[in-house]
Formats: C-alpha cells, sequence, structure tokens
C-alpha cells in the first residue's frame, strides 16, 4: 500500500518516517510550507532525533500540492485544525474517490472537513497518544521510549473492510501501536478530554509535561476538567473508551513518559501562531451547551487560552540580569 502524507509537521515526519522505516511501505510527503520543502532537499531528507539525542538524515520525498502527480491508495493527513480547511482546498485536485483517508489530529471538526473530499465510509478516524516535536524546517523529535507510542483507529461510517485492515496491519508494522475501537466518538473524545487538561494547561504556564506533573493540585484539577467533560458527553449520549478514573490516571502516567515534552499547543503558541483551543476545550464546551449543560471551567479555560494569545505581544524576551 502506497501512502500520501499531507502535512510533513511533527506528526506527519512521525508517522511517515516509522512507515517508511519498520513498515517498508512507500511514503510521499505533501506540504504547503516552502522552507520546510527546501530544507529536506538540501540536506538530503529529514533529521530525526529521538529525545533530543542520535539525530539521522533519514531521505524522504517531499513535494509541494502543485508539483505532485502521485495516487496513493491512502492519504494521511496531519494538520492543525485551523490549517485543515484550506490545505484541502489546495489539495483537492490529487484527490481521488477509490482513495482512502486516515487522521489522527488533535480536537474536533476535521472529521467533517474531510468529508467534503472524501466518500464517509473511507474515512479512517485514529487518536495518537504520541509526541513529537519539529524543530524547525526539516528537523523532528520523535518524543519517549522506542515502544512507547500508542494509537487507537475506527471507522468514520461504515464497515471496517479490506483497506482498513491494511493500514491496521501497515501501522502494527511501524511499531505505532494502534488499537481498534468499534466507537468513533467515545475514542475521539476520550483523546480529546486529555488534550483540554495537558495541552491546555502547559501552554498557558509555558512548561513541559514533567514540569505540570511535580505541582501537587494537578489530579484535582484534572478531575474537575474530566468531570464536567464526561457529564457534557453523557448527556450528548457519547460514551468515552476510558473510564473517568482510567483518564485522571493517565495525565499522572503520560505526563511521566513524556516529561521533556511541550504540548503541540504550546509549539503553536511560542511560535505566536493561533492554538486549538476552540477545538479542544471549545468543542467540549459546545457539546454542553447543545444539551444544556454549560461546562464552567472549559469555557473559562477556552478564554484563558485565548488571553494568553493575545497577550504574547505585551511580553517582552527575558534579558539575563548581568552582575
Ligand atoms: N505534535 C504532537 O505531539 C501531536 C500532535 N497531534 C495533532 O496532530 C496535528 C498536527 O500537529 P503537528 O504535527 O504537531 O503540527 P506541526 O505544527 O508540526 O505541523 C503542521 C503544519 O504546520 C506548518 N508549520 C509548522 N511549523 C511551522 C512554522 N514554524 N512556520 C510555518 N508553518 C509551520 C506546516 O504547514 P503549513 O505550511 O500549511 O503551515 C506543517 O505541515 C494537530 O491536530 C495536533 O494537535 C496529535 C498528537 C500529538
Ligand atoms: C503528546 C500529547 C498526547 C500530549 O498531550 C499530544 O496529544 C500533544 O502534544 O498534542
Amino acid at each position: 500500500m502506497k501512502y500520501g502524507m499531507i502535512g510533513a509537521g511533527a506528526m506527519g515526519y512521525r508517522y511517515g518516517v516509522m512507515l517508511q522505516e519498520n513498515a517498508g511501505v512507500d511514503v510521499d510527503f505533501i506540504e504547503s510550507w516552502l522552507p520546510n520543502v527546501t530544507k529536506v532537499r538540501e540536506q538530503g531528507g529529514v533529521q530525526v532525533a529521538r529525545d533530543h539525542v542520535d539525530q539521522r538524515l533519514v531521505p524522504i520525498n517531499i513535494y509541494t500540492p502543485e508539483e505532485y502527480k502521485g495516487h496513493p491508495d491512502v492519504w494521511i493527513i496531519f494538520k492543525k485544525q485551523m490549517q485543515l480547511a484550506d490545505e484541502l482546498k489546495r489539495d483537492a485536485h490529487l484527490f481521488h474517490d477509490d482513495q482512502f483517508v486516515f487522521s489522527a489530529m488533535n480536537g474536533m471538526g476535521h472529521f467533517e472537513k474531510i468529508a467534503q473530499y472524501f466518500p464517509a465510509e473511507h474515512i479512517i478516524g485514529g487518536t495518537a497518544m504520541i509526541a513529537t516535536v519539529l524543530n524547525g524546517p526539516g528537523s523532528v523529535d520523535f518524543m519517549g521510549a522506542v515502544g512507547s507510542e500508542t494509537m487507537h483507529m475506527s471507522q468514520y461510517a461504515g464497515e471496517r473492510g479490506a483497506v482498513t485492515d491494511q493500514v491496521m496491519a501497515d501501522f502494527k508494522a511501524a511499531d505505532l501501536n494502534p488499537i481498534w475501537s468499534d466507537n468513533f466518538m467515545g475514542m475521539c473524545l476520550s483523546k480529546v478530554v486529555f488534550n483540554a487538561v495537558t495541552n491546555s494547561l502547559c501552554t498557558m504556564f509555558e512548561i513541559q509535561m514533567g514540569q505540570f506533573i511535580t505541582y501537587p493540585g494537578v489530579k484535582d484539577m484534572a478531575t474537575q476538567l474530566f468531570n464536567e467533560a464526561y457529564d457534557a458527553c453523557e448527556r450528548a449520549g457519547i460514551k468515552l473508551i476510558e473510564t473517568r478514573q482510567e483518564e485522571i490516571d493517565s495525565v499522572e502516567t503520560i505526563s511521566h513518559a513524556y516529561k521533556y515534552h511541550y504540548p503541540s499547543m504550546y509549539q503553536d503558541f511560542s511560535k505566536g501562531r493561533p492554538t486549538e483551543v476552540d477545538y479542544i476545550n471549545g468543542y467540549i464546551a459546545k457539546i454542553g451547551r447543545e444539551h444544556d449543560y454549560v461546562c464552567r471551567v472549559h469555557e473559562f479555560v477556552t478564554q484563558e487560552v485565548h488571553l494568553a494569545e493575545m497577550m504574547r505581544q505585551y511580553k517582552q524576551p527575558t534579558v539575563p540580569v548581568q552582575v
């Protein structure tokens, strides 16, 4: 099976390189950010490190959407939620009716946009508990020990068929450790509620997950955010694939496992870009409002992240004091 990766950012490189190296399948990368394409071509591939060490050059094929002439069997999409609509419009000439598409972006809103270009039964949803940092053009850091990758997959609509079986087999061979779920919304929301705690709080305080978890109040804060999210989902008839307690416990284990990781939301925040908070805490709050339940803390956190985004303009870089 041949894969086309839309978005050669942190996660695009992570999935693409692991598929190419571990599963031995063909991957073409489609990237609209020109400095990234140029850098990869100049250096002959992408620089890949794990937890900041063992950096090595991995040769890859990278194209702008306008240059690309290939016809992959399956597209994998890893863009930020805010970029997706424009990206799909720019890539539309590359899409064909026989193709399938997989995405494990954070937040919610992407599948409806993807469904405007592909039959619903050709869409495979996913979530990735896989931490990755884009250092800059042509350079990526896989965070966490080898084998720590975990992800879920589920069919967006219709039955799971032969192509989905093959994608699952390729992801297994790539060591991405996929777990199948028949509960599409429950799978998606289980990751959204996790990101609504770690991504938003680490971003506002500009901290790594390992620093975050040292605060003794994390468990109480997480419990409050999870309870509100679970109450909203229950009213909407969505049963998450993890229990409230499993989510609370996972904040501790995952923050330790990815202790040096700044969540992806912070990576946007620190580069002066908008964050995905409206698609994460904002999405949970929207589900609540639609079902006569106000998620007060998620609404507050959404505002706080936007406040922090706006306040970046007043922040001065810290200058070390001379003594
Ligand atoms: N990173 C992680 O650990 C995880 C991320 N995710 C999710 O996966 C999705 C993709 O995230 P991720 O791979 O982290 O995203 P990245 O920001 O690394 O890459 C996405 C795109 O952003 C653009 N880009 C990135 N950095 C810059 C920059 N400095 N200047 C200009 N453009 C830039 C590029 O596209 P363009 O040119 O079009 O702007 C790139 O293709 C998101 O939904 C995220 O929440 C899920 C699990 C873990
Ligand atoms: C790695 C993880 C799970 C951390 O919250 C993530 O989803 C992200 O960084 O966006």
